[in-house]
């Protein structure tokens, strides 16, 4: 027999016995009505943190939500323990819609796509001026991805003490993609915290960059250890530090000016997913011009309509360069 109380499922339709009859009971009832409300801060082996009012709570998805997984960044309605409590363990039974999704393949080859981050507004792309080199082609892969994924991209440009911004900043002039440049001195002296913080501000920011750039160094001067008290407690649960995750991390800047997502090991995106039609989006200036491509158009080929608009005049040539240069990334080459 089953038991109504001990462990609510809430696709139980059943009527409740209704002792004090004060309340008509329908047996149609909401799905999950008593379910929280929260965020997905990390992932760890089918493990998310959710944070609800300020309370980390350990999940895992509940069997009715099939295939289709929570990712960081998710809006989720959960049921069961929420205390946040030890060994406690809740269920998540509801994925609110997505805003947004990062998604990338493990490989250019690989067709299975992997969503990443959820409801992001921005994407960070960090970038060392030097030590290690820039490496522009997985830049202009990020960037295919921000596109791609409806995210406003960001150039991190560190180490200016190394070497100046000058170059790669023309490369990326005619893309006018919004950039921060930060050094040493100034991540010391809190300028530059103050500079790249101000572009992050009310925003959902994921971070990206391949090791030894300073991404680390950059999130842990964005977010001090006072302001992570929701993810101490998660460190310690997920074990972050003790053993590799795969999983991104959200962190919350102060005064609730934002969220820094720490993407730990994303060297590069494998971009068999795009959609040329979509990464057009991002350029306003261009996409009328597609109008006379053929069908399905790649936009980088013999007869795509574009060539045509610039020549004419509609468009600067410098964007429809900046434009194939990106979607020729797609091809993976030796070094991505
Ligand atoms: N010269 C210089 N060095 C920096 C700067 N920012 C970070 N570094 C150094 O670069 C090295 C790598 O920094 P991390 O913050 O660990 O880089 P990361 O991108 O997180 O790399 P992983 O931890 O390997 O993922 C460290 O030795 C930092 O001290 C900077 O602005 N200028
Ligand atoms: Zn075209």
């Amino acid at each position: 027999m089953r038991r109504y109380g001990k462990n609510p499922d809430e696709d139980d339709i059943r009527v409740r016995p209704n002792r004090k009859g004060n309340r008509p009971r329908t047996n149609i009832r909401p799905k999950h009505e008593d379910a929280a409300d929260g965020m997905v801060l990390t992932v760890d082996r089918g493990r998310l943190t959710v944070l609800i009012d300020d309370v980390p709570v350990i999940a895992m998805k509940a069997r009715e939500l099939g295939r289709k997984a929570a990712v960081v960044g998710d809006q989720v309605s959960v049921v069961g323990d929420l205390s946040g409590k030890k060994d406690t363990l809740a269920r998540i039974v509801r994925i609110g819609e997505r805003s947004s999704v990062l998604r990338r393949t493990a490989d250019d080859d690989d067709p299975y796509e992997r969503v990443v981050v959820a409801n992001a507004d921005q994407l960070a792309i960090v970038t060392a001026l030097a030590d290690p080199e820039p490496r522009p082609r997985m830049i202009d892969r990020c960037l295919v991805a921000a596109y791609d994924s409806g995210l406003d991209p960001l150039l991190v440009l560190t180490k200016s003490d190394l070497d100046p911004p000058d170059k790669l900043l023309e490369l990326y002039g005619a893309l006018g993609v919004p950039y921060v440049v930060t050094s040493r001195d100034e991540l010391e002296s809190g300028a530059a915290v103050a500079r790249v913080r101000e572009q992050l501000d009310g925003k959902i920011t994921v971070f990206v960059g391949h090791s030894g750039v300073g991404k680390t160094t950059l999130v842990n001067a964005l977010v001090p250890k006072g302001s992570r008290r929701t993810t101490g407690h998660v460190n310690a649960v997920t074990g972050r530090g003790r053993h590799t995750t795969t999983s991104a991390l959200a962190l919350p800047l102060p005064d609730d000016s934002g969220w820094v997502i720490d993407t730990p090991g994303v060297r590069s995106f494998g971009l068999h997913y795009v959609d040329p039609s979509r990464v057009i989006h991002a350029f306003p200036d261009l996409e009328p011009g597609t109008a006379n491509c053929p069908r399905a158009c790649s936009h980088d080929e013999q007869d795509c309509a574009l060539d045509e608009w610039v020549a004419q005049g509609h468009a600067d040539p410098a964007r429809l360069y900046s434009l194939r240069r990106l979607l020729a990334t797609r091809e993976r080459r030796e070094g991505d």
